[in-house]
């Protein structure tokens, strides 16, 4: 297309020295692609960053710092995974969340077009549904967030959308993929990076956590819910497959295919308990346990409708199974464990 940066031009991926845009970086090196990685390291970790990737230190909403970041890197495409990602806190500090997720990407989305960057891929959430009545979601089911996360996000889907309505005809076309990622987990297989948070809230780094001797007990937030077992039902997706979703959707754009929303997950659904037993048959080990009370705003289920993917990206999940999820996770909380570098502090200014 006229006026497109070329297929070897470089790869910006802010929020790259964080969990999931650690693992996009790795799946595009791996093939050989150019990275750049914009990161204000409010909760990545410079040690997340592989050795030869170039780390700019900043804010995704400097635009003065992006475009010359753009021309002095020869930017064609932008990954953007850089936002704020608790959904309680989002609860508490909503403008907050509004600025991080949603203001910052419109400098970042604004910076684009008047640099003529033409691709754009957003990490979304399964969080824009909010609490969905039918299973299998697909891509067309009703958009009703219940938090200020999954709002703060919705909004960036809704601003690339009329961006790309905008500016997709014209000569420097902008076209975009947004990502709803659904329960993210697990490790790179090769153990070169995973999840490091500072307070854990995700159910499978709890559980490693708790069965590492490094928490007592894991509490279940619930189990009444019209459930088979009555713990809450999610679609877990390895993070190595979510990023080669991410290369996948970098193809699809180069090869010049349409702006797209896509669900990322595998479109099965398991209990927090299946999720707790598979971490003990891991490990052999008892994971102590007690039951809680619900944690508001989680919903009952949430499966993903994957046909869309499917036939949009040359995408093949290889990690699709909880084993292989849950065994990455504890195979990085043991390295976590024994290699305390890899814990290298964040912004210690913050
Ligand atoms: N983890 C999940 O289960 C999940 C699910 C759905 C969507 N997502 C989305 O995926 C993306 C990545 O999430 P993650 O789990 O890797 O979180 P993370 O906290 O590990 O990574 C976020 C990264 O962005 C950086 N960052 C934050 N604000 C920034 C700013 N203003 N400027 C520059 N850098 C900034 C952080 O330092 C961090 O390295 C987020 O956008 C999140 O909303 C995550
Ligand atoms: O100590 C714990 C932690 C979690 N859970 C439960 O485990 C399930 C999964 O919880 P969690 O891992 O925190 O993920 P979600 O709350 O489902 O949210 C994740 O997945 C969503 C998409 O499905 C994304 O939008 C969010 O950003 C991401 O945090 C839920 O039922 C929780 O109540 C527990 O029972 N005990």
């Amino acid at each position: 297309m006229t006026g497109e940066k070329s297929d070897s031009a470089t790869v910006l991926v802010t929020g790259g020295a964080g969990y999931i845009g650690s693992h996009a970086v790795l799946a595009l090196r791996d093939r050989g692609r150019a990275v750049v990685v914009l990161d204000d390291l409010s909760t990545g970790r410079r040690s997340a960053v592989p050795d030869g990737v170039p780390l700019v230190e900043g804010d995704v909403g400097d635009k003065a710092l992006l475009a010359d970041l753009f021309a002095r890197h020869g930017i064609g495409t932008v990954m953007h995974f850089a936002g704020s990602i608790v959904v309680p806190e989002s609860v508490e500090r909503p403008l907050a969340y509004y600025r991080n997720n949603t203001v910052k990407s419109h400098a970042l989305i604004e910076a684009c077009v008047e640099a003529g960057i033409g691709r754009f891929i957003f990490s979304s959430t399964a969080a824009v549904y909010g609490m969905p009545e039918r299973l299998p979601i697909d891509e067309r089911t009703p958009l009703m967030p219940i938090n200020p996360y999954g709002a703060s996000k919705l909004m960036t889907e809704w601003m690339l959308r009329d961006t790309a309505a905008a500016h997709g005809l014209r000569p420097a076309a902008f076209r975009y993929v947004a990502l709803r990622y659904f329960n993210v987990a697990g490790a790179d297989p090769q153990g070169r990076s995973g999840q490091v948070s500072r307070v854990a809230t995700h159910l499978i780094k709890i559980a490693a956590q708790t069965v590492t001797g490094q928490r007592a007990e894991l509490q279940i937030h619930g189990d009444d819910y019209d459930t088979p077992d009555g713990t809450c039902v999610r679609d877990y997706i390895h993070v190595s497959d979510l990023a080669d979703a991410h290369v996948a959707a970098l193809r699809h754009l180069e090869a010049g295919g349409a702006s797209e929303v896509l669900n990322c997950g595998y479109g099965r659904g398991y209990s927090v308990r299946e999720v707790l037993a598979m971490v003990e048959r891991v490990t052999g080990r008892p994971l102590p346990m007690r039951i809680g009370p619900r944690r508001a705003g989680d919903p009952p289920a949430l499966v993903a409708g994957v046909e869309r993917i499917g036939v949009t990206l040359d995408w093949t999940p290889r990690h699709a199974d909880l084993e292989t999820i849950v065994a990455s996770a504890l195979a990085w909380e043991e390295r976590l464990l024994k290699d305390h570098s890899v814990l290298q502090p964040s912004n210690p200014s913050r």
